[in-house]
């Protein structure tokens, strides 16, 4: 299954409206998986108000989850930097203030919608150093890009998404330079029936209720469902052992309700 991915070039500068139209993610995705396309197609939908609702869902708590996930990639300045199932690029902006225009922020969904919302996000809130940000139509199952490539690698709420996590872990592994990190930041599945309680509860009585006020009913119910079926953190850790990581650590972030796996090539 070759996915291919189309690169589109990044913004060199902030382009306009008509720029923006012509700007197309022009990819096809292989495979024929219909769980992958129906995640694609429920990505898709809810791209619109995925970061509103993000915002308001978690008290905008998960912009400081985002800003452990990218510190702990021991992503600096000049590297060549990947974050993956990118999405509305909330970590690819934060790698690209962290590499600098030395460096360079490849930045992967399948969701070409979700990668619309990301550059214009990145047209109205421009900086300079988002000129190192290329935005790419591509398949974490199947990365277009080649081995030891990135010297560290972002995942922000992606993995617990992918139909093939073994796939994906591989993926990771091969991109990365020897000696690099990947740093995969997500719900956490906990051992405590506490947390677990907490985190179902949360989802049923104010995420579903209020995402349902956009139509979005079953793709935040999906939320759930996901999450039960998540690894739990030692589970991740093994994961990526099995992927051919040296190391690989998975701590508990706002109490006990997220984790970020760090995992080092
Ligand atoms: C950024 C966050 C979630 C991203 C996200 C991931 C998914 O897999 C989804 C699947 C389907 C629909 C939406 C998503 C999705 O948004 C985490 C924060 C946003 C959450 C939606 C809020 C979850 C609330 C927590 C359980 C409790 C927050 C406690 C406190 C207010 C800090
Ligand atoms: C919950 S969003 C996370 C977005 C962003 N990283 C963040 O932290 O907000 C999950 C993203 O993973 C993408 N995704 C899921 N499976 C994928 C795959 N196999 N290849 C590429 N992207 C994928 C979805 O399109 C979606 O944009």
């Amino acid at each position: 299954m070759a996915a291919l991915a189309a690169a589109i070039s990044a913004a060199p500068a902030a382009p306009g409206p008509a720029a923006r139209r012509r700007r197309g993610f022009a990819a096809v995705r292989c495979g024929s998986s219909s769980v992958a396309d129906e995640r694609q197609a429920l990505f898709s939908r809810i791209a619109p108000v995925y970061d509103h609702l993000n915002d308001v869902l978690s008290l905008g708590q998960h912009r400081t989850w985002k800003r452990i996930c990218v510190s702990w990639s021991r992503a600096k300045r000049g590297d060549r930097v990947l974050d993956l199932c990118c999405g509305s690029g909330d970590l690819a902006f934060l790698l690209s203030q962290k590499v600098g225009l030395d460096g360079q922020v490849m930045a992967v969904d399948f969701s070409s919608q979700q990668l619309q919302t990301a550059a214009s996000r990145q047209d109205q809130h421009w900086k300079p150093c988002y000129k190192n940000i290329k935005w790419i139509e591509g398949d974490a199952l199947d990365l277009p890009f080649a081995d030891c490539y990135f010297d560290a690698v972002t995942v922000g709420y992606g993995l617990r998404n992918v139909v093939d996590k073994p796939k994906a872990m591989r993926e990771l592994f091969r991109v990365l330079k020897p000696g690099s990190r990947a740093s995969i930041l997500d719900f956490n599945k906990s051992s405590s029936l506490f947390t677990t309680s907490l985190q179902s509860w949360m989802i049923d009585n104010v995420v579903v209720p209020l995402a349902s006020g956009y139509g979005l009913t079953e793709e935040y119910k999906y939320l759930k469902s996901s999450i039960l079926q998540y690894l739990t953190g030692k589970e991740l850790e093994e994961l990526a052992r099995e992927a051919g990581f040296s190391a690989a650590k998975h701590y508990e972030l706002g109490g006990g309700l997220m984790g970020d796996l760090v995992a080092t090539r």
